[in-house]
């Protein structure tokens, strides 16, 4: 049976191609030329620990295929078909609306260093529209959080106004980009990860390669981006464990940015991450579950830097 990956991927395979023959390569390329500058991720990250603060890279996630619906309603529960459920009191916070504006807002003022939006449909619930509405809310940079394949889908995250890319190394080991020819055109997963990762930085955009395992590591210690994901969720199982976190930080040559992604809930995860020196999060549940997502992102980071 495949995995939940190998599902996406599957999925992300039949986009790609669909959305291509919408519209071109050299159009996205045009368009992706064409919007404003993209804001400088890599610095907004070093300057809040410059500061003496952790960085948080806070998430919009409405939905996850392990966990549901985090945050909103779905249209059929939603009775009254505007997209808003009008202020009842007393209600569980979890069916607050799901208005990305308010919630880029609420991250910026409470100190989150970067966004990350969620763009895919199908499994999370996300939405390209997202993703503008939020960068449009606030002077926040902005990772499109997606599985890329594919160069077209660089292209589109600039086109959208991302100002930083996810390279899941995962994705180029699993079998859908290692036996299908229509995907890989010959790559072998280092090379496309190179390519995908040269042409964000051409188009002035950051590069976060994520991992999970030390093979995946060492792919990803090939790249010249500082910026190494941990990610604490296994993709293939959903299975979570900060321990991932902390046996892979120790083959992270310095002069990486290491950032330590999903499952992270209590002040005591927060402070245990910085004691083994991991200044850097990515954090999307705790917050999206919580009345105001920002205010939470406040009361999880009260401590500073040692
Ligand atoms: O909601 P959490 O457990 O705080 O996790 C956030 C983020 O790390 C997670 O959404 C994520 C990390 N890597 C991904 C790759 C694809 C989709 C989602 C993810």
């Amino acid at each position: 049976m495949s995995d939940i990956l190998d599902r996406i991927l599957a999925v992300k395979k039949q986009e790609i191609s669909a959305t291509q023959t919408q519209k071109s390569l050299d159009k996205i390329h045009d368009e992706a030329r064409a919007v404003p500058a993209p804001r400088d991720f890599l610095q907004a990250i070093r300057s809040r620990i410059n500061q003496n603060h952790a960085a948080v890279i806070a998430e919009i996630k409405r939905a996850s295929p392990s966990k549901g619906l985090l945050r909103g309603q779905t249209e059929s529960q939603n009775v009254s078909g505007s997209g808003h459920v009008g202020n009842l009191s007393g209600r569980n916070p979890i069916l607050e609306d799901f208005i990305p504006t308010d919630i880029a807002a609420s991250y910026a003022r409470n100190g989150a260093a970067c966004l990350s939006v969620l763009t895919d449909e199908q499994f999370f619930m996300g939405n390209a529209d997202f993703l503008r509405q939020a960068r449009a809310a606030c002077d926040l940079p902005v990772l499109r959080k997606d599985f890329m394949l594919d160069e077209y889908q660089v292209y589109e995250a600039r086109a959208m106004g991302a100002d930083c890319i996810l390279l899941i190394v995962a994705a180029f080991f699993s079998p859908i980009f290692q036996h299908d020819s229509a995907i890989n055109q010959g790559d072998s997963a280092l090379e496309r990860m190179h390519k995908l990762e040269t042409i964000a930085q051409e188009l002035g955009m950051a590069v976060l390669v994520e991992v999970h395992n030390a093979d995946e590591l060492d792919l990803a210690l090939q790249l010249s981006t500082p910026l190494i994901g941990i990610n604490n969720r296994n993709l293939k199982t959903f299975e979570t464990t900060l321990d991932t976190t902390l046996q892979l930080v120790k083959h992270i040559p310095s002069g990486r940015i290491i950032v330590t992604e999903s499952g992270i809930r209590t002040p005591a995860d927060v402070e245990m991450m910085l004691s083994h020196c991991i200044h850097t999060f990515l954090i999307g549940e705790t917050f999206m579950r919580a009345p105001d997502p920002g205010v939470a992102l406040a009361n999880l980071f009260t401590t500073n830097l040692a």
